[in-house]
């Protein structure tokens, strides 16, 4: 089998890159412009016969003949997408339908990884898929969240239209090692944060919400919803749900019991709560998460700390 990863070198795409790489039947080319992905995260595969590494922005056309398209390319934390918002709309745009276009031309199957902020402020609790969101067209955040929803809908009318085989995925936030440490999102600042001995920011009021999901778990999600037989949307998340004062306490205890906990300020539109009902991957995939927010933290702090060079007093 042949398999595209767009934005391979990110931090799920490269764990997903390391579990295709495990099938010897599988070559994997990866198409990755580097904005918030790194080499660094697939060095391990640079020269193996089966792999393929390309500096390519899925907002110009690409051709490569390939099975299957796993489309991950797009900047993921608010921090980055929000830095260039017009670059971060084509690439869920012009970068999905270049991708559709590239799968209608070979006969591909393509998963789109689309995301829990499709449902905006959500106001149901927990998230299924058949809810249609809550989402400011108009915010700091739409190039992300309207982009992602745009996407998904060329994803159907490629499907509808032209008969492309199609996969989607809603993930929620994912966390584990290879995160950028300056990625700016929750887990990845609280853990670099407590490593440094600096104060946890809980961006205020700290009551909100999120579910967290180990990427192994999502990889192997991700993975079960391209190989089965149902087109999606299927959320893939950890219901387990923390406020971020609940996470901030969590880290503080497991990583650093010195260091300091503060509140500052929050940015617009930011959702207050989520939790994905994941009914539908459980009955479609036969698929749950299995590593509980405590257990996945230490792993990602091994990570860090590596890379950060503080090695755990004990
Ligand atoms: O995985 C998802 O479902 C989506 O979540 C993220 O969005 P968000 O949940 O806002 O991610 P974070 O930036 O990690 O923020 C989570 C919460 O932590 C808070 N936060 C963030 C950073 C910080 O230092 N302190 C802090 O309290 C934020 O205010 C927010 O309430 C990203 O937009 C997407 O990568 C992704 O699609």
């Amino acid at each position: 089998m042949r398999i595209l990863v767009t934005g391979g070198a990110g931090f799920i795409g490269s764990h997903l890159v390391d579990r295709l790489m495990e099938n010897e039947k599988n070559e994997v080319i990866v198409a990755d412009n580097y904005f918030t992905g790194s080499k660094d995260n697939l060095k391990k595969w640079i020269g193996h016969p089966r792999f393929e590494l390309i500096r390519h922005d899925v907002t110009e056309p690409l051709l490569v003949e390939v099975d299957q398209i796993y489309h991950l390319a797009c900047p993921a934390s608010p921090i980055f997408y929000k830095y260039n918002p017009v670059k971060t709309i084509k690439t869920n745009v012009i970068g999905t339908l270049n991708m559709l276009g590239l799968a209608k031309r070979v006969g591909a199957r393509i998963l789109l990884t689309s995301t829990s902020e499709v449902y905006g402020d959500p106001l149901i609790h927990p998230q299924t898929e058949s809810y249609w969101g809550n989402v400011n067209p108009i915010g700091v955040r739409s190039c992300y969240d309207e982009g992602k929803r745009v996407a998904e809908t060329l994803m159907f009318d490629y499907h509808r239209q032209h008969g492309i085989e199609i996969r989607i995925a809603r993930i929620f936030n994912t966390y584990g090692p290879r995160m950028n440490i300056d990625d700016g999102r929750v887990v990845s600042n609280f853990i670099a944060q407590a490593i440094r001995n600096e104060p946890l920011t809980v961006q205020a009021p700290g009551t909100q919400t999120r579910s967290f999901c180990y990427v192994s778990d999502m990889v192997d999600g991700l993975i079960r919803l391209m190989e089965g037989e149902n087109t999606g949307p299927i959320n893939i998340g950890n219901p387990g749900e923390f406020t971020m004062i609940e996470l901030a306490e969590n880290v503080k205890e497991l990583i650093n019991p010195e260091v300091e906990i503060i509140s500052v300020e929050n940015t617009p539109d930011d959702p207050r709560q989520r939790k994905p009902d994941i009914t539908k991957a459980k009955e479609l995939l036969g698929w749950e998460p299995k590593i509980k927010l405590r257990d996945g933290l230490p792993l990602m702090e091994e990570d860090f700390r590596q890379r950060l060079g503080v090695p755990r007093k004990n």
